[in-house]
């Protein structure tokens, strides 16, 4: 297939990027590279470096594309809460900027990321796609109000989606040559940060949040590896099918409380990571754990590495050798 992936350049797009080269696609990334990095472009695909809003420049009728994988937006929950016009613009005016030109230009199926975010505080565990969706922060709403209208424009236009909500991904894609690990700058996300502590790079590690109704009072969340991640991605295309706004989970179904995270992160990398507790992060929801009975039925997905001592080993190894020497 002929394929645009937009946020190519990012964490997770550049990784679904690599594998649906190895797969034999073709595949043109659309990133603006506002928070991606044109390191981590794959060399055998074409970059246009465009944001989404004017995605109808590369979506043209005469490109002939087969698919969209839409992972470009901004990603960090705390800070939609400060800055939610950013999000908003971006996130859902983008967004539905992408999808008008994905109808212009006749483009049959678009397989979006979505979050676990848009559940907010779960009424259900582990959450099913069922669950109520009440988002707690604005990044949440923002990817829910896309998740809409990608139904509408299913039922609407005929389009072929899949919206897969991830749970919290994490780990790297280490394979031969190929290197892609996660690097956001500033980054916000509770394992690198705390592996930059381990190296050294960091003094400490705050804890936001030492009073949720958890077991030792810090939010749970249930982590995925990029690599399994992204193989449901190609999974994705395979299902789906004009007409129909599908959607799946990913997680592994595992919870693990922030403390438990730093102490795997101690084991893995053998050095302290010193903790100081810090008031909560505005939107944040206490508990996210995935069911993903329905990707497992549906798209055939088994995850690869589930354990969280193996994605932060991933993450370790990454970050050692293709973090550390950076300034
Ligand atoms: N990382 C997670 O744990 C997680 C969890 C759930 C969902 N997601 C979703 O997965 C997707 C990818 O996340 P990631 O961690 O790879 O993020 P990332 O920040 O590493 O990558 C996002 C990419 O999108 C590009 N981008 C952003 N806005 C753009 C725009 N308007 N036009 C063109 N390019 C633009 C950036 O330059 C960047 O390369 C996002 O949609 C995110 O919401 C991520
Ligand atoms: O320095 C830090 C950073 C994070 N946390 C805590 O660690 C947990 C995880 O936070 P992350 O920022 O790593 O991840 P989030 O759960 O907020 O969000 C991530 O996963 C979501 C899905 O669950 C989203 O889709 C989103 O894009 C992605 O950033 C939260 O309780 C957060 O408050 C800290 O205590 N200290």
């Amino acid at each position: 297939m002929k394929l645009l992936v937009t946020g190519g350049a990012g964490f997770i797009g550049s990784v679904v990027t690599r594998m649906l080269l190895d797969a034999g696609h073709e595949v043109v990334v659309l990133d603006d590279l506002r928070t991606g990095h044109r390191e981590a472009l794959a060399p055998d695909a074409i970059h246009v470096e465009v944001g989404l809003h004017d995605a109808a420049r590369v979506l043209t009728p005469q490109a002939g594309f087969d698919g969209v994988l839409h992972f470009a937006a901004l990603i960090a929950a705390g800070e939609s809460m400060v800055a939610p016009e950013r999000y908003w613009h971006n996130n859902t005016v983008g967004s539905l900027a992408l999808i008008d030109a994905v109808r212009a230009a006749g483009v049959p199926r678009l397989v979006f990321s979505s979050t676990a975010a848009v559940y907010g505080d779960p009424t259900e565990l582990p959450i099913p796609e069922t669950a109520h969706r009440a988002p707690t922060n604005t990044y949440g709403a923002t990817k829910l109000a896309v998740d809409m209208a990608l139904t509408s424009e299913a039922i609407g236009h005929g389009l072929a989606a899949v919206s897969l909500r991830y749970f919290n991904v994490a780990g790297a894609y280490l394979d031969g040559d190929t290197a892609l690990g996660e690097r956001h700058d500033p980054e916000t996300h509770l394992i690198p940060i705390a592996l930059e502590v381990a190296a050294g790079r960091r003094e400490k590690l705050q804890l936001f949040g030492d009073d949720y109704p958890t077991v030792d009072g810090t939010c749970v969340r249930d982590y995925i590896h990029v690599a399994d991640l992204a193989r449901a991605h190609l999974l994705a295309l395979g299902v789906a099918t004009a007409g129909q706004h599908r959607v799946y989970n990913l997680g592994n179904g595992n919870g693990f409380t922030n403390r438990q995270v730093v102490e795997v992160v101690r084991e893995v990398t053998g050095h302290p990571v010193p903790v100081e507790t810090a008031p909560r992060r505005e939107g944040d929801p206490a508990e996210l754990v995935a069911s993903a009975a329905l990707a497992r039925a549906e798209l055939g997905w088994t995850p690869d590495k589930p354990t969280l001592h193996d994605m932060v080993a991933d993450a370790w190894a990454f970050y050692r050798t293709h973090l550390l020497d950076r300034p």
